[in-house]
């Protein structure tokens, strides 16, 4: 096998003509294998750039998202190539091993194999470090990073770095620790994600009624709160011990129109405290240590959390951010689930690159890319 497939990715390399190719798989060659350097028969395919080829091992069933030594996909080998044509293969492989064509309706739904296999690949806010094929195929993150109920009994701390950013710090283990929240996203939550969901809002000027799922710093909240005109009601649902205890230390509980909701958002997401409302004009969610499943669950609430079609739902879109070709498979699947729910998805870049040098000290890197795709979702006008 091992022969096999060597010999298949040679093949690909020496550019040798379709047919030939298309005979060794025929006759075993496996596609699932990686030589010494973790290039596989995809990844040679798109560094030749050969459009029917890529197109060819996808339907032979090539594994899209296997990463070679440097941590580079086949789709990543396409876009250092500048061959979009390529890239797009790939990458729609990915998109439809997220996206089912018939979705379960339940909440739990019978993941496929690919399915989960992607859903694996962007759990958590901070997937590790070094990503491998291993990683990428490990079931399940069980460190607090990626597990809610180790997240919910760590110990957070709440601190400054020698930058002077502000960071809200777990450990993970004795070699590391991860921001839950990092100053330097306040740029993306002011000039952007508040602007986005509030600014042009047709209730600002009566006081917006926010929903806000996970207080980290409080860093979007505070933005909330500066509204030109105060939101009439501010919902926020925090159950980490140590952050519910740095909020009262702030004074968030004695804040005028502001209710906290100590627990999860699954506890409160079908309860009078939060249904009882009668919808808000701004749903915003932002976890951590939950996957993409928790997130899309959570996408299947938002229509009976929100008002109207003048309402806006905005999420932190930093799952898959650590690779340019996950980034973006995750953002398209995301936007096709919400449109599964009646909810259409605007877009917009932020820079976020400026001054990026620094802001990880040694804690782990979870956000990689210059651009952050910020969301923003309204509820689709039925006609
Ligand atoms: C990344 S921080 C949020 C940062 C926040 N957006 C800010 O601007 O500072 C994630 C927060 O979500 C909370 N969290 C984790 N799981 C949650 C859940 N299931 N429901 C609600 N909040 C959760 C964490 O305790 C943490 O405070």
């Amino acid at each position: 096998m091992v022969a096999l497939g060597q010999a298949l990715v040679e093949c690909i390399l020496e550019r040798q003509p379709l047919a030939l190719v298309q005979k060794m798989v025929a006759d075993g060659g496996p596609l699932w294998y990686q030589d010494d350097e973790g290039t596989s028969a995809l990844h040679a395919a798109a560094y030749t750039e050969n459009e029917e080829l890529v197109r060819y091992l996808i339907q032979e069933g090539a594994v899209w998202n296997a990463v070679d030594n440097l941590h580079n996909t086949a789709g990543d080998v396409a876009l250092s190539m500048n061959n979009e044509a390529c890239y797009n293969l790939v990458r729609d492989a990915g998109i439809r091993s997220g996206k089912p064509r018939v979705l379960p309706s339940v909440a739990c739904p019978a993941l496929t194999a690919h399915t989960e296999l992607l859903l694996t690949l962007l759990s958590s806010r901070a997937p590790p470090a070094t990503s491998s094929l291993s990683m990428v195929l490990r079931a399940t993150d069980t460190t607090a990073a990626g597990s809610p109920a180790a997240f919910l009994s760590s110990s957070l701390k709440f601190i400054k770095d020698d930058g002077g950013q502000e960071i809200c710090l777990l450990k993970v283990s004795d070699e590391e620790e991860v921001g839950v929240m990092m100053g330097w996203e306040r740029g993306i939550s002011e000039s952007s994600t508040v602007e986005r969901l509030c600014d042009d809002h047709e209730h600002l000027r009566d006081g917006l009624k926010v929903l806000n799922v996970g207080f980290g710093l409080g860093i979007i909240d505070g933005f909330f709160q500066a509204l030109p005109t105060r939101p009439s009601l501010h919902v926020i649902i925090e159950p980490h011990p140590d952050v519910l205890a740095h909020m009262r230390e702030l004074g968030w509980y004695d804040k005028p129109n502001v209710r906290i909701l100590e627990g999860k958002w699954q506890d409160f997401v079908e309860r009078e405290e939060l249904l009882g409302v009668g919808g808000f004009d701004v749903v915003y969610t932002d976890t951590f240590s939950e996957d993409y499943k928790d997130l899309k669950q959570f996408f299947d609430h938002v229509p009976d959390l929100l008002v109207g079609p003048e309402s806006r739902f905005g999420f932190f879109n930093g799952l898959g951010a650590t690779n340019a070709l996950f980034y973006d498979v995750y953002a398209r699947v995301s936007e096709l689930h919400l449109a599964d729910v009646g909810i259409d998805v605007e877009w917009t870049d932020v820079d976020v690159f400026e001054g990026g040098e620094d802001r990880w000290g040694e804690t782990r890197e979870y956000f990689a890319q210059r651009l952050y795709r910020l969301p923003v979702g309204r509820m689709r006008i039925m006609s």
